[in-house]
């Protein structure tokens, strides 16, 4: 009896479930999120990731990333502060206890924008999310958004394309993902995000409307 209304009182504490974004680096997953959470922001919240690269110009600290040393980043995984972690095109990003906990905390869906590692890592724990991949339409026009967005270097540029291929072949395995969406045209890419969510959406208004 005791265990069964801890395991409630857990449930209830941790909140909707999470929605896990992946895809390939330049597919668009940012962009797709910035326009989910600012239409919705009392459904979602995001889960600010740990990294030891630079902040790109219009980045803050505490809102895209936190923003920390390889060594503090190190330690604190270590200590088992983080979720997952993993090395990404030549740094550390990771999803730590706080950052997840912190949305959850406000009854929020809690979004996790992470690699493949990340992916394949987060599978192994019990945060049981829903898992969405970004996909370009191709090689070629994903290529194209990396150098337009101007925010890499030669060297992290090559190095994104090399994962982004990886990343790209790891998707089509079956069951990987529960919801695919390429985005070519933004617009329906977006329609097709929200439809995708719209039960989970609904729940949280109700949920909220009836608090
Ligand atoms: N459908 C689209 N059509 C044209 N350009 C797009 C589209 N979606 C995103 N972009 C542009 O492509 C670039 C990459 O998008 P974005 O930064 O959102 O990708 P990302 O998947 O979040 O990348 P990363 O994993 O590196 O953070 C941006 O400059 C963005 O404005
Ligand atoms: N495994 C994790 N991957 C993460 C996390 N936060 C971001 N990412 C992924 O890193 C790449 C590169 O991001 P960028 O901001 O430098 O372009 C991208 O694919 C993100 O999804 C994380 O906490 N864990």
């Amino acid at each position: 009896m005791y265990l069964r209304h801890f395991t409630r009182l857990f449930t209830a504490m941790a909140g909707p479930r999470p929605v896990v974004f992946s895809g390939p680096s330049g597919a668009g997953k940012s962009t797709l999120l910035k326009k989910l959470i600012k239409e919705h922001e009392n459904v979602f919240g995001f889960s600010v990731s740990h990294t030891t690269r630079n902040p790109r110009p219009g980045e803050e600290n505490g809102r895209d990333y936190h923003y920390v040393t390889r060594e503090a980043m190190q330690a604190a995984i270590n200590n088992g502060e983080f979720i997952e972690s993993a090395e990404f095109s030549g740094n550390l990003y990771g999803t730590s206890k706080a950052a997840v906990q912190a949305v959850q905390a406000k009854n929020l869906i809690c979004i996790l924008d992470i690699d493949m590692q990340g992916v394949k890592n987060i599978k192994k724990t019990d945060l049981s999310p829903m898992y969405i991949s970004i996909q370009p339409p191709s090689m070629e026009v994903l290529e194209k958004r990396l150098r337009d967005r101007n925010t890499e270097s030669e060297e992290s540029l090559q190095k994104r394309l090399h994962a982004a291929n990886v990343d790209m072949e790891l998707s089509k395995e079956p069951g990987m993902f529960d919801v695919v969406i390429v985005n070519d045209n933004l617009e329906d890419a977006y329609k097709n995000l929200k439809q995708a969510l719209l039960e989970e959406i609904n729940k949280v208004k109700k949920a909220k409307a009836s608090s």
